[in-house]
């Protein structure tokens, strides 16, 4: 067991939040939790019968006396004593009887969160189970993660598609110069898909489905080789089960519009950035993290637009995760910088 800064014995553990998964790193030991963000209640009493991959599963396929929920939607808690318990079951899950004492723990929280929801995750964290909660802003854990020398007086920059936000920070000198967070990102390319199957096919798809063809088959930027896939679902018209065939330019076409907003966002911030730091970008150009960076041709867009060196962390959905985890061998650096 390590003896951090502090002088604790302890277990410290760092927690990406995220709205579409929560990633659980512990000290020394890495990543060794990886659900998704969803907790099933009882409707009637809101007892939590599952979470996590568990209750993803049910999503959608509940019966009356079951509700499978994402408590935190949009990139903020939308249901505080649901995240809370979500965020209990999985410090307990992590720890088991492992813990002499309550862990210290780092959180990532989207940058463009309120005061009052800050204070709710913490809260939530202790609760939970924590003894201390330091939170850190999510692009900044994302830069630590995939390694960017943010200490240098140069221009860093991140972009990370999550589930809820797409988050954008330049970073230079340990600090934040300009970060912008939008609440369009991974879902929202869901919803865009489930409208178009809707719109083009009177098909009715649901959210799961709706992120599997988005794996699949989503794109954009033209593939090499565009791809099919057959989709399962319920014909609004005639009310019954139907199969039809997509191909991958039909779903670029229905993400085009989310993926646009992505690219303004990008833009703003580029023409934000200090002059000499946007000298430094024409070489440096931006990382990207987040589970969006996986969206087909989204690099080679985004290059295109900006005109910049685009590259794709290695893993880009651990990046957040390794990065709460990286500060937690010096949680003084991280309480004089955050
Ligand atoms: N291969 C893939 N292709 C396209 N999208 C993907 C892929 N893998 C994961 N995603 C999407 O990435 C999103 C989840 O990413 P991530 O886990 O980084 O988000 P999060 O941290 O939970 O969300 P947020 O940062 O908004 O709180 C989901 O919308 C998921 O559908």
């Amino acid at each position: 067991m390590a003896v951090n800064l502090l002088g604790y014995f302890s277990n410290d553990i760092g927690i990406d939040l995220g709205t579409a998964n929560t990633l659980v790193y512990l000290k020394d030991r890495g990543v060794v939790l990886r659900e998704p963000s969803v907790v099933a209640l009882d409707t009637a009493t809101r007892k939590v019968r599952a979470v996590g991959d568990e209750a993803k599963r049910m999503l959608g396929r509940t019966p009356g006396n079951i509700t499978a929920i994402r408590p935190m939607k949009d990139g903020v808690i939308a249901d505080f004593d649901v995240t809370e318990a979500m965020l209990r079951y999985f410090i307990r899950k992590v720890s088991g009887s492992a813990f002499r004492a309550p862990p210290c723990v780092v959180i990532a929280i989207p940058s463009g969160i309120t005061e009052v929801e800050k204070r709710a995750v913490k809260d939530s964290a202790l609760h939970a189970g924590a003894r201390k909660v330091i939170t850190i802003p999510e692009p900044m854990a994302a830069a630590i993660g995939v390694g960017l020398p943010i200490d240098e007086p140069a221009a860093n920059m991140i972009v990370d598609i999550g589930g809820g936000t797409t988050e954008i920070a330049i970073i230079s000198l340990n600090g934040v110069v300009f970060s912008k967070s939008v609440r369009v990102a991974g879902d929202e390319l869901d919803s865009s898909i489930i409208n178009y199957m809707k719109r083009a096919y009177n098909l009715l798809i649901g959210e799961r489905t709706a992120e599997e063809i988005k794996m699949r088959i989503g794109s954009a930027y033209p593939l090499d080789e565009e791809l099919k896939m057959e989709v399962k679902g319920r014909d609004s018209v005639a009310g019954l089960p139907k199969t039809i065939n997509i191909t991958s330019q039909e779903i670029r076409e229905a993400l085009s519009d989310t993926i646009a907003t992505i690219v303004d966002a990008v833009r703003i911030t580029l023409e934000r950035c200090p002059p000499e730091l946007s000298a430094d970008l024409v070489d440096r150009g931006f990382v990207m993290a987040g589970g969006g960076a996986l969206i087909r041709g989204i690099d080679r867009l985004l290059s295109d637009k900006t005109g910049l060196p685009v590259t794709i962390a290695e893993d880009p959905l651990s990046a957040v995760a390794n990065g709460t985890g990286d500060v937690l061998g010096d949680l003084t650096w991280l309480m004089e910088h955050m």
